[in-house]
């Protein structure tokens, strides 16, 4: 059985759809022009990690709802069950020199000029002491994270993944469309975890942001504009300004438009997708790069997912900050999934760091609230 729940950013509606079928298997995003449904992108369409396109047959579900989940076992949708689970790093060490290679590789494409941006990604396998369902942990998501967008989808192509993203692709109703460049990544630490509470005393001119940061958040910015340009004749620009992820803030820019016809929805997706903000500048330079090189497979990573309707609501999101859950029925392993961009003055210790605290977003749902 394949399923999906996903609650939208700001939003305290949870939808689910549970089908007895598998998803129709889409072959290339040119083709979602016209089409309607719940879709599960991956970075690279292929034989193995296909597009997925979903009905939107939704019921609404509550938060606290108790019943039945996938393995037929009774479950409480709830995130303050008590539970919390050691997770113990399964390949650290292995991981953390794959990466190293791997940063050496790609950084020496910046220096000699080849790329002026790329992003490395890796994954990192977790075993979790506890049993935490997927739905808990989905539930946990919500509850943590009311910005993002959060979604957990099982399919026997994509197998179980849950997402909590701060990052839209492209969003709108009947044509009038916002999406987003995010990019620039620092943590918040000390006084600054304060930044965009409630009655927090640390506000936007309190984050100082580095020349690399503000470098590579324009490159996304520009690539995004040129892209929606080609689309609409009415591009709006907003920003940058900081923005709070989890115990992150990025800088993000808004983009406003008019889609000029809705019916290609489909080839604007397909011009903006892989953004630099999960790929790089050029931009098939880049991809094919990453595609020959990236150690780990990123599947359904730094794909997108999320509703499209080209004649209502259609809300994408960049698959990111979030893990595959690889064994359902003993829900023990989970294969977490980060990756940030590099410039040429990058340096691999900080990058790599800046991937583990991007990586804590999920880390953080295996610790009862
Ligand atoms: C690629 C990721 O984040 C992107 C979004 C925001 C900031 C990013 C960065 O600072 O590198 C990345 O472009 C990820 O979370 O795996």
């Amino acid at each position: 059985m394949s399923y999906v729940y996903f609650r939208l950013p700001h939003s305290t509606h949870v939808f689910r759809n549970r089908l007895s079928t598998e998803p129709e298997e889409i072959a290339s995003l040119a083709e979602l022009n016209g089409r309607r449904g719940f879709v599960i992108t991956p970075f690279t369409p292929s034989d193995d990690c296909p597009i997925l396109l979903l009905p939107t047959d939704w019921e609404e579900v509550d938060l606290n709802f108790s019943g039945d989940n996938q393995n037929g076992e009774q479950t409480h949708l709830s995130s303050t069950d008590g539970v919390s689970a050691m997770l113990l790093d399964a390949d650290y060490e292995k991981e953390r020199q794959r990466y190293a290679v791997d940063f050496h590789n790609y950084h020496g494409q910046l220096t000699n000029d080849a790329f002026q941006k790329i992003v490395l990604a890796r994954s990192a396998r977790l075993i979790a002491t506890e049993k935490l369902s997927p739905l808990t942990l989905f539930a946990r998501a919500c509850h943590r994270y009311p910005r993002m967008f959060v979604a957990l989808f099982s399919t026997e192509r994509s197998g179980t993944w849950l997402i909590a993203t701060p990052e839209t692709l492209i969003s709108g109703t009947n044509g009038a469309m916002q999406t987003m460049a995010l990019a620039g990544t620092m943590r918040l630490s000390g006084a600054n975890l304060n930044f965009d509470v409630e009655g927090g005393s640390i506000g936007k001119d309190d984050i100082h942001w580095s020349t690399k940061n503000i470098k590579e958040q324009r490159y996304v910015e520009t690539y995004i504009t040129e892209c929606v340009e080609q689309f609409s004749d009415d591009v709006n620009v907003e920003g940058p300004f900081t923005v709070r992820a989890g115990d992150l803030v990025h800088l993000r820019s808004d983009i406003r438009f008019h889609l000029k016809d809705t019916a290609h929805l489909g080839n604007l997706i397909n011009t903006l997708h892989p953004t630099p903000a999960v790929c790089g500048m050029p931009k098939d330079a880049t991809r094919d790069f990453i595609i020959n090189n990236e150690s780990g497979e990123r599947n359904y990573y730094s794909g997108f997912s999320g509703l499209l309707d080209p004649n209502g609501d259609t809300r994408l999101f960049v698959t990111l900050r979030c893990m595959q859950i690889e064994s359902e029925s003993e829900a023990t392993t989970y294969r977490l999934y980060a990756g940030g961009g590099l410039l040429k003055d990058s340096q691999c210790q900080s990058e790599w760091e800046e991937t583990e605290a991007k990586m804590n977003t999920m880390r953080q749902l295996f610790k009862h609230i």
